[in-house]
This record gives structure tokens, C-alpha cells and sequence, in this order.
């Protein structure tokens, strides 16, 4: 079996009494690029910075290339690229000065793709960083981490500040990074990214991940909105297992939601009627990302 390039076992962050990660598990293996999402302050930056060896871990393990991230920081960091939300840049270096000290830092050189990229991202490298808006700031760390030679790159809301022809040009590099074998951790609020890019998702809510999967098996924990028109009225469909909120239209056609593990059955009672007209609409991430956020605002007013 493959070795995972990131393994994080019960992974727990107590700031004082606080538990800012309770319980975070979950793989990424080569060539797979992960969305990690939930809400804000759910522990996302918390569990990237203690993978980074920033923050010192209250209990679990995690292990990056075989090697214990809390022992073995020097040998992971060699093959590791990084880039925070907030980018910090020095004010009176311009940004190809900076870009080039980055690649120094992670002993890498600037090359003819540093400058492919400088070109695709429209950074001007030659003005300096106090200058640049916080878009641009975002670019040049990207651009920095995206001309690393590294096995693993790490994401933390990288493209916040981006505008979309730029978030077109990250999620590019993305997908070339995944091609060539690498492995991609992205944490993300853009679930329109995320569901584009990646191969499988972790939710984590208030320092837990509820969920991990593909996209494919998330939509089974949610529902399917099913607008379906019969010759004959069916009002005893509003009966079948699975089926909830029916409701007749003013045209006479039914909207429903059904859960997506009974989507086929309710499929197969419907190829037994007349039809007059039938749309299906599968569940985003966001309804399924909604219904997590929904339930922490319950948990937190109680
Ligand atoms: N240094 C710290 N001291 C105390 N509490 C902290 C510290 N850093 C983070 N926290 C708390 O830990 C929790 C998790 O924060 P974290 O920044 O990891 O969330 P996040 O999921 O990245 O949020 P966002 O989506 O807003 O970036 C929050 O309640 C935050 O206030």
C-alpha cells in the first residue's frame, strides 16, 4: 500500500484551557489534492501551523513522508511548500527580490518556470512589496512556492484577494502539481474551488473532522431536489421512504427533496408513470457545507 504523504492521527491544540483541536485524522496520499473547509475558527490554520511545526501539538501524532512532524521538522521541510492567507513580504524588497529569497530559503533556484509564472499570475517584480496590494502579496508566495521543486504543498486560503482570472491560474497549477504526483492539502472558503480541485474533502468543525470523503460519497449524506411533472397527480409519493418536502406547483408538477441513498428507488417508481417533465439537481458541497455550519450555529446558542 502507498505510503500517505500526510498522516495525522487524533491530532489534539489546547491554547490554555481552550481545546482548539480536539481530534483531527485523516491521510493525504501523492497525487491527491485535499480540500480541507469549515467554518470559520473551526481549526484549520491551528492544524496547518502545528503541521508546520509552528505550533507544538497537545497529543496525537502526525507524520509528513514517513517522519514525525514534531522530531523531524528539517528533513520534512526540504521537500514541503507553504503559503499562508496572510502573506508577510519585507516592505522595501521588490517582489522578484522577494520571490528569488524564497526560493533561496527552501534551496531552490529561479527558473524559466518562476518566470512563466511571474508572466500568468501579471505580478510586476519590480516594484516594491510595500506597494503591493494583498492580491499581489498572495502572488508572490504563490509564485515562490508554485516554481519549488517539493513533494507536498500546503494551502491555507491562498487566494483570498485573487481575482478570478488569478484564481483561474492557481487552480491551474493545482492540477499540474496533482498530475505530476504531488500531494495538496488546500483549506479553502471557496467551495466552487474546492469542489473543482479536489479529490477528496475533510469538514472540521469546532476543532473535529466530521466528515472526510470524496465528493461523490458526500453527496450521499445529503439530499437530491427532484421537480418531477405526471400526467396522473402521484400525492402518494409524498409516502415513499426517503422522500421529504413535496410540494405541488402551481403548474401541477411536484418539487421534492429525496435522500440520495433512495434516489434510485424513487427513480424506479417514477419510470412506472407518465412523465411529463423530470429534473434532478445534485447536491452542491455548499448544502452539504451549510448543513454543518447550520448545526454549529445551533450547538453554539445553546
Ligand atoms: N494563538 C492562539 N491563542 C488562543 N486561541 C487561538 C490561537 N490561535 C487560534 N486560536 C483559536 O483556535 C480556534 C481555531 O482557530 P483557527 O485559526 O485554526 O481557525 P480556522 O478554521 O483557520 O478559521 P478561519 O476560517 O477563520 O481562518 C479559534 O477559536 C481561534 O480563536
Amino acid at each position: 500500500m502507498t505510503t500517505p504523504t500526510l498522516h495525522i492521527n487524533h491530532l489534539q491544540k489546547n491554547f490554555g484551557k481552550f481545546q482548539a483541536l480536539k481530534d483531527i485524522t485523516f491521510d493525504i496520499y501523492p497525487g491527491e489534492v485535499f480540500g480541507f473547509i469549515g467554518p470559520n475558527g473551526a481549526g484549520k490554520s491551528t492544524t496547518i501551523r502545528t503541521l508546520l511545526g509552528i505550533l507544538k501539538a497537545s497529543g496525537g501524532q502526525a507524520t509528513i513522508f514517513g517522519k514525525d512532524v514534531f522530531k523531524d521538522a528539517v528533513a520534512i521541510h526540504s521537500r514541503l511548500a507553504y503559503v499562508p492567507g496572510d502573506v508577510y513580504l519585507w516592505p522595501n524588497l521588490s517582489g522578484g527580490e522577494i520571490i528569488d529569497l524564497f526560493l533561496k530559503l527552501a534551496h531552490n533556484k529561479h527558473t524559466e518556470k518562476t518566470d512563466q509564472l511571474i508572466k500568468a499570475f501579471q505580478l510586476d517584480p519590480t516594484k516594491k512589496a510595500r506597494t503591493y496590494s494583498k492580491g499581489n502579496r498572495q502572488k508572490v508566495a504563490l509564485i515562490a512556492a508554485f516554481s519549488t521543486e517539493a513533494d507536498f504543498y500546503i494551502f491555507d486560503e491562498p487566494t483570498s484577494g485573487l481575482d478570478p482570472l488569478n484564481e483561474e491560474i492557481f487552480q491551474q497549477e493545482v492540477l499540474k502539481l496533482k498530475a505530476a504526483g504531488k500531494a495538496v492539502l488546500l483549506s479553502s472558503h471557496i467551495l466552487s474551488e474546492v469542489e473543482k480541485m479536489c479529490d477528496r474533502i475533510g469538514i472540521i468543525r469546532q476543532g473535529k473532522i466530521v466528515e472526510t470523503g470524496t465528493l461523490q460519497e458526500m453527496r450521499h449524506l445529503t439530499r437530491t431536489v427532484v421537480k418531477v411533472q405526471t400526467v396522473e397527480p402521484t400525492p402518494e409519493i409524498a409516502a415513499l421512504v426517503g422522500v421529504h418536502n413535496v410540494e405541488v406547483n402551481q403548474n401541477g408538477s411536484m418539487t421534492l427533496a429525496v435522500d440520495s441513498e433512495h434516489l434510485d428507488s424513487l427513480m424506479e417508481y417514477l419510470s412506472k408513470k407518465q412523465i411529463l417533465s423530470l429534473q434532478a439537481t445534485p447536491p452542491t458541497l455548499e448544502d452539504l457545507f451549510l448543513r454543518y455550519y447550520d448545526s454549529e450555529v445551533q450547538t453554539n446558542e445553546q
